[in-house]
């Protein structure tokens, strides 16, 4: 429950059962309660007197003048303090007196009212009652000492309610700046996650494509491969080369040979499955694991794909291939599996190269015959 919700005496679990075991507590009988009441007519002919000489007093105080501040504030706690000696004087100290004490150090708390400052105040008051009290049961000594001594627990009484809401506050505001730190480490906590896991998506990603890197190509083939064997389903990898990538480089510049990259990267990425896991193994070459996938399938489905996908940005553009199944007979570690993927790429671009030099042969001869 929000603390606006509750009164001051919920907030500070005060009950009528609470208010009448301090009475006990302080000693507060029948007999004072009834003497205070006795005497108030009495009291009401000085308290004026009484309030004006208290805060002549009070303003005397420099720090008190500065917190009072200025004529309407005076005026306002002369109200205030007239209205305290009535109500000491009323004889009644149940839950309304109470609650107006646990305000007046609410209050006093509030606007800094330090509490060597209100003890001086409250003892100050206490002397000028005593005082009064003194002149008007002059000549009933009994009642005097009955009344002073009663007066003398109710301001204990008023002082331990006043003290409480003064705690009250200073716990109340370790409970916010602990609040405030706990949330504070809550919100720097979910910061280190997400910087974590930025941090871990940027080092398992090539900068240029967006693929995967290499860095973590073993370890995710051997999880693939161990949940296909528990499966006995077919993991295929193929290894692709872009062909002359470097002849590009060489003659358009980097930048074209980074377009190309990104090109194919992208290609890939259109057409692999969720599943499929799509690495930059380096420089020009890619490797994609494709679960649940034999190789005539990633040949025949995949490869087709893929160029078709890479033709539409760049027609010239060829790759060479190799594919290596794993499963669902046997099944080899990631090293091996990428090592003979590598190898049949290789015996592939073999091929391609004769076969583009018969192509390009006569173009040759040509050339150095002009
Ligand atoms: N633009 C660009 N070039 C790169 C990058 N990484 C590597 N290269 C270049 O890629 C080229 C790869 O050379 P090769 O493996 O001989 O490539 P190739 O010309 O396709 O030769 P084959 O593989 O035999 O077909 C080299 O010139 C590298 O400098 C890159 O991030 N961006």
């Amino acid at each position: 429950m929000n603390r606006t919700d509750q009164t001051l005496l919920e907030q500070m679990r005060i009950t009528q059962l609470e208010i009448e075991s301090r009475k006990t507590l302080f000693n507060i009988s029948y007999e004072d309660v009834e003497i205070l009441n006795n005497v108030k007519p009495l009291v009401e002919q000085e308290i004026d007197e009484v309030v004006k000489l208290f805060y002549e007093l009070q303003t005397d105080i420099p720090e008190i003048a500065l917190l009072i501040g200025d004529a309407d504030t005076l005026g306002r706690l002369r109200n205030a303090q007239r209205k305290y000696i009535i109500d000491l004087f009323s004889g009644f100290y149940d839950i309304e007196y109470v609650n107006n004490r646990l305000r007046i150090g609410m209050v006093h708390k509030r606007i800094g009212v330090e509490p060597k400052l209100y003890l001086a105040a409250v003892q100050q008051l206490k002397k000028l009652l005593m005082d009064m009290l003194q002149n008007i049961l002059e000549n009933q000594p009994e009642q005097l000492l009955q009344a002073q001594s009663a007066l003398e627990k109710l301001f204990m009484f008023d002082v331990s309610l006043v003290f409480d809401t003064y705690i009250r506050s200073l716990i109340s505001e370790i409970e916010t700046s602990k609040e405030k730190s706990e949330d504070y480490a809550i919100e720097l906590e979910q910061k280190v996650k997400e910087r974590t896991l930025q941090l871990e998506i940027l080092s398992r990603t090539d900068a240029l494509t967006g693929l995967l890197n290499v860095r973590h190509l073993n370890e995710i083939l051997t999880q693939t491969l161990r949940a296909a064997q528990r499966r006995l389903e077919p993991v295929t990898v193929a290894y692709l080369d872009i062909n002359n990538f470097k002849k590009i480089n060489d003659e358009e510049g980097h930048q074209r040979g980074d377009e190309i990259l990104r090109t194919v990267a992208n290609a890939i990425n259109r057409i692999s499955r969720e599943e499929d896991q799509c690495f930059r193994y380096g420089g020009d070459e890619f490797c994609i694991v494709l679960p649940k996938c034999t190789e005539k399938q990633a040949k025949q489905l995949y490869s087709r794909r893929l160029m078709d996908e890479i033709q539409l940005h760049e027609a010239d553009l060829t790759l060479s291939v190799g594919y290596m199944q794993a499963g669902p007979d046997d099944y080899p570690s990631a090293e091996e599996i990428i090592h003979c993927a590598d190898q049949h790429m290789y015996e592939n671009k073999h091929d391609f190269k004769e076969n583009h030099q018969e192509e390009t042969q006569p173009e040759q001869d040509q050339e150095e015959t002009k």
